[in-house]
């Protein structure tokens, strides 16, 4: 009976006239269960609940889940009419609750409700924890449990107090003394994945490597085309371009001398390829494949003379090469591949490093020496080049050494005191074999237009070059010019480089060049 819980939960005692606060007063008005009530911070416990739960049940059992709380408050009647109401003075109550509850430890947790004088009680209170604050359900459901037995005109939210049942923070089951929850937290709700616009996706990357095909290694040849292919094409392009639906004449010839020029060819090749031309096709159809046809062999025949290979004397130990040429043209690179190529056929090959200038051409001749398994002479930065080539020459001579390479620091052929240098280098050598050096090789930058003539000029007549390797011919060369040195020099060209790896050193040969040059497979 609600009745009886009522008894059991509620007192009277506050002083008819205390205030009841306006927020409380509110929380109080009249709403369904699902309404929104005010969310609670801190919950029923446990065993808040447990007692809640009879009373909860009887008031179920009397038919009021809904509330039927009148919108006004209602006064109390006095206590002397109570019982007209069904109500008991304070003090029966407690007599009574005395009889009936045992002296348990868990009575001293009895919730009760203090409900002041001339006012209806609504709330349960645990009066061993009078701070803590009341849930709002219970306050609900014990407020609709009496609004069955309270007469409709009392108004029952107007003086209502409510009295804190819940324990403080520390005694909380499943709370440490610091406050910390000792028990595992409630499950958080996983956030839902975004949304993501087309073209994302979540989760970890997997990102499988994909195997790279290696490169097929091309042959020297197809380097050497794909490096003369920017002249090649160029030069085909334009005359296929001249020739088209035109017939040999004058005008025709020389513009294409003009196109030969251009490409560095020199004038002498050009005039041989336009002779031969126009004595086979004048005043005939030409078609840019005659005039390829024709130009690779006029060139082959400039190239030819000077293609040989490098002659070692190696009657004198050691056979001396001077390795000279302009910043960058890749002596020191030639030298290496050089050095590869003559240990590897078995003779005993020295490097000097005359380069002086540049700690960091001593260290690489040193490896390249270490990768070649040639003997390594040094010295420190600065010191006297000449003086350097000298002390390697003897070296080598007492250790009998098949061939010894001296390098030098590049220079450029305008600047008179690094020339002369380098002569002394050359008179030096010479004291010790009046025919040493016998090889002086220069190094040619494909890349180099015009410049490349005048350089082999001038080393030529101050050092003494017999012989040029011509590098680089793999990058974006223009190699037109070696036509044009070897027909006014005519001095041999042993290699061409077409590549930075060891093997990239290729003996030159002419008729190969040519056909490059000319766009012609091989
Ligand atoms: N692609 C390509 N690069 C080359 C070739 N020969 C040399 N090189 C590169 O050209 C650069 C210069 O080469 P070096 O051998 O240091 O030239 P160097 O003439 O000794 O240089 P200096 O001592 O400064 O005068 C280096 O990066 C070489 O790897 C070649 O045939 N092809």
């Amino acid at each position: 009976m609600a009745l009886s819980f009522i008894k059991k939960v509620f007192t009277f005692g506050k002083p008819a006239e205390e205030p009841v606060p306006d927020a409380v007063e509110r929380e109080l008005e009249p709403r369904s269960r699902d309404e929104d009530l005010p969310i609670v911070d801190d919950p029923v416990l446990p065993q808040e609940m447990d007692t809640a739960g009879g009373p909860a049940a009887d008031v179920g059992e009397g038919g009021a889940e809904e509330s039927d709380l009148p919108d006004e408050a209602l006064p109390l009647p006095p206590a002397d009419q109570m019982s007209d109401f069904g109500l008991v003075p304070l003090s029966l109550l407690e007599a009574e609750a005395e009889a009936e509850t045992p002296a348990t430890a868990e009575s001293e947790v009895e919730e009760t409700l203090s409900v002041p004088s001339g006012h209806l009680p609504h709330q349960r209170v645990d009066r061993s924890q009078a701070d803590a604050p009341v849930s709002i359900e219970e306050t609900v459901e014990v407020t609709e449990a009496l609004s069955e037995e309270i007469p409709a005109e009392m108004d029952v939210k107007q003086d209502i107090s409510i009295q804190p049942i819940s324990p403080p923070l520390g005694e909380l089951p499943g709370r440490a003394e610091d406050g910390i929850s000792s028990e595992p937290a409630a499950e958080q709700p996983k956030p839902e994945s975004p949304i993501l616009p087309k073209g994302f996706a979540t989760g970890p990357a997997i990102i499988e490597p994909q195997p790279i095909a290696p490169q097929p290694k091309l042959s020297w040849f197809q380097r050497l085309r794909n490096g003369l292919a920017r002249t090649s094409s160029q030069l085909t392009n334009q005359i296929t371009a001249l020739f088209t639906k035109r017939k040999l004449d004058d005008e025709t010839l020389q513009d294409l001398e003009d196109l030969l020029i251009q490409a560095d060819l020199g004038v002498e090749t050009a005039l041989r390829v336009t002779d031969t031309l126009a004595s086979e096709r004048y005043g005939k159809d030409v078609t840019g494949e005659d005039v390829s046809r024709i130009m690779a062999s006029e060139i082959a025949k400039v190239l030819k003379p000077v293609a040989k290979p490098l002659q070692l004397d190696l009657s004198h130990k050691p056979h001396v090469i001077l390795v000279v040429g302009v910043n960058g043209t890749g002596k020191t690179t030639t030298i290496g591949k050089l050095a590869a190529k003559l240990s590897g056929a078995g003779l005993k090959v020295m490097l000097a490093a005359g380069d002086t200038f540049r700690a960091a051409a001593i260290e690489q001749l040193k490896i390249w020496a270490e990768r070649t398994n040639s003997e390594f002479v040094g010295t420190k930065l600065g010191a006297d080049a000449a003086g350097l080539a000298y002390d390697a020459f003897e070296q080598a001579k007492a250790k009998k050494c098949d061939v010894l390479i001296v390098d030098t620091a590049g220079r450029l052929q305008n600047k008179a005191e690094l020339m002369a240098e380098l002569e002394k280098i050359v008179r030096v050598l010479g004291r010790l074999d009046p025919d040493a050096p016998h090889t002086v090789l220069q190094t040619l930058d494909a890349t180099t237009g015009q410049n490349a003539l005048s350089q082999v000029e001038i080393f030529r007549n101050v050092a003494g070059v017999n012989g040029l390797i011509m590098t680089k011919l793999d990058g974006t060369a223009r190699g037109g010019i070696l036509v044009a040195i070897s027909a006014k020099h005519k001095l041999p060209v042993y290699f061409i480089g077409v590549g930075e790896a060891v093997d990239d050193l290729e003996p030159f040969e002419a008729e190969d060049f040519a056909r490059a040059i000319a766009g012609l497979p091989q």
